[in-house]
């Protein structure tokens, strides 16, 4: 039997005045790591913040861990059980990354003092801050900050947890070390995480969803998202003519992405080719 999904969404809308940021969104999604992808505006932020109980839908319905976060009950039990990484973490800089750590604790109810500093340890350890738990979050770099947001995140060990853009401005190293924690968090709990990176699906998630202008345009594998480019991108001497996109590569030959004239080179499409052909032609959205 499929286990339930951890996250059901059905019919979701939400309007910032006369924006429609979430236009009839339904997704359903489980253990392991499901990235949502899509340009900037496209929702994602919105439909995170709505998962993680931080706001309501105008409409639509919405079940977390197998509760209604509409009812007050209902956000209470899934606040319980979830880790949140928001966008922007907001710290107190003068706070050392144990306090910041600690604070998130004890409003995530973990009363007494000699569990709750364990606890504290434990995250702290887990994203490899152990001896850095002294230090003020202001001397730290961008990329242990980011870790001490998700060890925040990590407290009383969530079974759901809500990542937004949690490799931005990293370098490439602390890119491919958070890529390493995440796939590991993903083993056994439900992870949703948004990004613009189309190599941190490929290499994390099981699942993508694709947001555009508040609606899902996709939701599938990476490697099915990847197949939407098949037969349509094509190695050429030239930039082509009305290509999607054309980039010269470093063997000197161009790579095209769009539609290719009889006899092209055809080569092996990415997931980023996959999702240009989506956000670039107005489909209906697409289910692999
Ligand atoms: N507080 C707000 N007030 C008004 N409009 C908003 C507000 N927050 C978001 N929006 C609008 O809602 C839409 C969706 O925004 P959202 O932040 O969810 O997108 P996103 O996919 O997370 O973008 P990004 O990749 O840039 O973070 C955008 O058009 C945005 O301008």
């Amino acid at each position: 039997m499929t286990p339930a999904p951890t996250v059901r969404i059905e019919g979701l809308g939400l309007r910032y005045g006369r924006t429609a940021a979430l236009d009839d969104v339904s997704l359903a999604f489980g253990d392991g790591v499901t990235g949502l992808l899509g340009r900037n505006g496209a929702g994602k932020t919105t439909l995170l913040r709505i998962v993680a109980t931080a706001m309501a839908p105008d409409r639509g319905t919405l079940s977390v861990l197998g509760h209604d976060p509409g009812t007050a009950a209902g956000r209470l039990e899934v606040r319980r059980r979830l880790g949140y990484l928001p966008q922007d973490p907001g710290f107190y800089r003068r706070f050392t990354a144990f306090e910041f750590v600690e604070y998130v604790a004890i409003l995530q109810e973990f009363g007494h003092r000699r569990e709750r500093r364990a606890e504290v340890l434990r995250v702290l350890a887990a994203v490899g801050l152990a001896d850095a738990a002294k230090k003020k979050i202001k001397a730290l770099s961008g990329g242990m900050r980011q870790r001490v947001a998700l060890a925040a995140a990590l407290v009383g060990d969530p079974a759901l947890l809500v990542l937004d853009e949690p490799t931005v401005g990293l370098d490439p190293e602390q890119r491919l070390r958070f890529r390493e924690l995440i796939a590991g968090l993903g083993e056994g709990r439900t992870v949703l995480l948004s990004t613009h990176q189309t190599e941190d699906v490929m290499s994390l998630c099981h699942r993508v969803a694709v947001l555009d202008q508040g609606k899902v345009r996709f939701e599938g594998t990476p490697t099915e998202l990847a197949r939407l480019a098949d037969g349509r991108v094509w190695s050429a001497p030239a930039r082509a003519e009305g290509a999607l996109a054309a980039w010269r590569t470093g063997a000197g030959t161009y790579r095209n992405v769009g539609t290719p004239p009889p006899g092209a080179d055809l080569v092996e499409p990415t997931l980023e080719d996959g999702y240009l052909m989506l956000v670039d032609t107005s489909a209906e959205a697409v289910s692999a």
